[in-house]
């Protein structure tokens, strides 16, 4: 194949902790020997102004910025958006997320899946009302919202019923499931999939829930660096706990990229310790630390070359995103 001189721009829009973490030395460089300068847009000024990009990457919310990705849209259809702010907005409120999983159409053979029973509360009335009942100690209540904020992180495990009526709502009430302190996280770029495995919330026997006092608040437990548990197993646990099958994760992975139309994303998966080959999707994020990903240069460089090739590749009759498939 000739070679092609042609250069391409990957414009980003992140936050300053974000851009940060993300846009490592490695990774600028790493893309720029394969053709791609990744190129920070001013959010000072106007989007439609900027450029000219072969893509555009955001991790900015709000609806002046979706104005601005609007704009640039209409004046630019060409160019890939990654990804639809539309799209990214089902992950901001933790039932719409996971309702997601639950209508996800995939044959079900050794391996199963789900999501833990959960309820959304609007109202503090509704916290010890019969439905609530229905939900088994002990509980996870988390915010309902989940947009970045440390608030939306900020979550209560709660062990007795009288507890949950000191709780704020709005928020989505969700069975605790017993997983072995171990998560599984998977992150998802395009059609690249990679499963790892972070420390978790310790189980809860039934003597600690009738034990326990209270409730504990916490919050970011699998990017906390101090050790959420006293128990001195608990790193051979992370060790030795074994990763779910990766064309398990990744038939998921495909499902989920397919029904949201993200490409940037990762999803949090514990296994049921009573039934040991269930699996439960507890949480959904859009464009999450993907830095902290074993080979996330190669992993993303790769992603940017697909998406500004893919004009190209699809005349061609090919496809190397894996995009697509995708419904958008
Ligand atoms: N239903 C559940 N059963 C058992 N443990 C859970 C459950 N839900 C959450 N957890 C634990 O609580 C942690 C935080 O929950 P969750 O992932 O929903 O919050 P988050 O703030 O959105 O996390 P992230 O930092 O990944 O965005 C999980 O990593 C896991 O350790
Ligand atoms: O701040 P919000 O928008 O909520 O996004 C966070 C995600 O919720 C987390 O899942 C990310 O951490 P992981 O990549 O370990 O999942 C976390 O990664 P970070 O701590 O490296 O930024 C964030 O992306
Ligand atoms: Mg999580
Ligand atoms: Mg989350």
């Amino acid at each position: 194949m000739a070679e092609n001189p042609r250069r391409f721009t990957v414009g980003y829009a992140l936050a300053p902790k974000k851009q940060k973490s993300f846009i490592q030395p490695s990774l600028v460089d790493l893309s720029r020997k394969r053709g791609i300068d990744l190129v920070p847009i001013d959010t000072t000024r106007p989007l439609a102004e900027q450029g000219p990009f072969d893509c555009v990457l955001h991790k900015l919310y709000g609806e002046d910025w979706k104005a601005q990705l609007d704009g640039f849209a209409t004046k630019n259809p060409g160019v890939p958006i990654v990804d639809p702010p539309l799209a990214i907005t089902r992950l901001h409120n933790r039932i719409s997320m996971l309702q997601v999983v639950s209508e996800l159409k995939i044959p079900q053979q050794r391996e199963t899946f789900g999501i833990p029973s959960q309820l959304v509360v609007y109202d503090s009335g509704t916290l010890n009302s019969s439905v609530v009942e229905a939900l088994r100690l002990p509980i996870i209540a988390k915010p309902l919202v989940a947009d970045g904020s440390a608030k939306s992180h900020k979550m209560s495990l709660v062990f007795h019923r009288d507890d949950l009526l000191k709780l704020k709502p709005p928020l989505v009430l969700q069975e605790f499931v017993n997983h072995g302190g171990v998560i599984f996280k998977v992150y998802v770029v395009g059609d690249y999939v990679q499963c790892v495995k972070r420390k978790s919330l310790p189980d809860v026997t039934e003597e600690e829930l009738e034990g326990s006092e209270g409730s504990v608040t916490f919050s970011q437990v699998s990017n906390m660096t101090t050790q959420v548990s006293s128990k001195a197993e608990y790193y051979m646990q992370l060790d030795e706990a074994e990763l779910p099958p990766l064309s398990f994760v990744t038939e998921i992975a495909r499902g989920l990229r397919r029904a949201m139309g993200l490409r940037l994303f990762n999803f949090d998966v514990i296994r049921d310790v009573k039934v040991g080959t269930h699996y439960l999707v507890i949480d959904i994020n859009y464009f999450p630390g993907f830095a902290k990903m074993p080979s996330y240069e190669g992993v993303l460089t790769d992603f940017f070359w697909n998406i500004v090739h893919e004009k190209e590749l699809k005349e061609a009759g090919g496809s190397a995103t894996g995009n697509d498939d995708k419904e958008e």
